[in-house]
């Protein structure tokens, strides 16, 4: 890796600080969405079809839209896959049933009198954050809809793009409040990573992903605006890349879209979310 230097600047970190400082306007407009920067994303035609069990709350896949970034090598975009009552359902799954595990950044939070406090929530195989690894016998059960959403986004993507099909055998399920960030890393702690495929779920508030090189010195990360049912993808040599979330941006259409005529059940979760943004970390471990 190169050392940063006066000739060889951490360009990553600059742009991270940028994002920063800026409003939550000057972020919408300058981070790339489908909509207002178009020309860096590149159609990839779906031509699958699929028959989907309704509790996975996906549309049907010829409402999907696939984009390859045309600033990242590997990394795919894809828009539209959930309907909202779907996202609803993630939302729920993630506050009720996942930040309810053992290995939560707060411990066993079965009763949730932490939930507003968790940071992440970890299924499968479960991630040691301090030695950076997984162990063969810290796992448990990956929750069966999740590994059917994952084969199933998987099976439109490959089919589209050619890319490797991954089992979801590990996630990460990130819970990030207004202020919350995640510095720059890559994630290169699974056996296979080059091959095996990413997948990355964004539900509530918006964000601002940036993704550069294998570096930080190399090149610019770029800014992708990330929203409420959002999917990304990274495979290949974007699979190695540095990413970071510098900014959560409050969305204000998320109440209209997801939490319009609620009711009860869903009002705890519109509590919840109204302020805070859930991302679902999809990995295969081993080979
Ligand atoms: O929140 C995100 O969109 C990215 C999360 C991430 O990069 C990770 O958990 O490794
Ligand atoms: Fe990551």
């Amino acid at each position: 890796m190169s050392a940063t230097t006066s000739e060889n600047p951490d360009l990553f970190t600059s742009v991270y600080k940028h994002f920063r400082r800026l409003s939550d306007t000057e972020c919408y407009t300058e981070a790339y969405s489908i909509v207002n920067h178009p020309t860096v994303f590149q159609q990839c035609p779906i031509t699958i079809s699929i028959d989907l069990d309704p509790s996975l709350g996906l549309q049907p896949i010829s409402n999907w839209s696939l984009y390859s970034c045309k600033f990242c090598d590997g990394l795919y975009f894809l828009s539209n896959p959930f309907t909202s009552t779907g996202q609803r359902q993630w939302i729920d799954r993630c506050i009720n049933i996942y930040a309810r595990q053992t290995k939560t950044s707060v411990g066993d939070n079965s009763n949730n009198e932490n939930l507003s406090r968790i940071r992440w929530a970890t299924l499968g195989y479960h991630y040691d954050w301090t030695n950076k690894i997984y162990k063969q016998d810290d796992h448990t059960k990956m929750p069966d809809e999740l590994a059917q959403l994952c084969k199933i986004i998987m099976q439109v993507i490959s089919s589209s793009t050619g890319c490797s099909m991954m089992n979801a055998e590990a996630a990460i399920v990130n819970y990030y409040h207004m202020n919350s960030t995640l510095c720059a890393h890559t994630d290169h702690s699974e056996y296979d990573a080059l091959t095996k495929p990413l997948i990355s779920l964004s539900f509530g508030n918006a964000a601002v992903f940036l993704i550069g090189g294998q570096t930080k010195t190399e090149c610019k990360p770029s800014p992708i605006l990330l929203r409420s049912g959002d999917i990304i993808l990274m495979t290949g040599s974007s699979r190695l890349c540095f990413h970071a979330v510098p900014r959560i941006l409050s969305d204000p259409l998320l109440n209209d879209i997801l939490y319009k005529n609620i009711d009860d059940n869903d009002e705890v979760c519109w509590s919840y979310i109204h302020d805070k943004r859930i991302n679902v970390n999809v990995r295969q471990v081993y080979s």
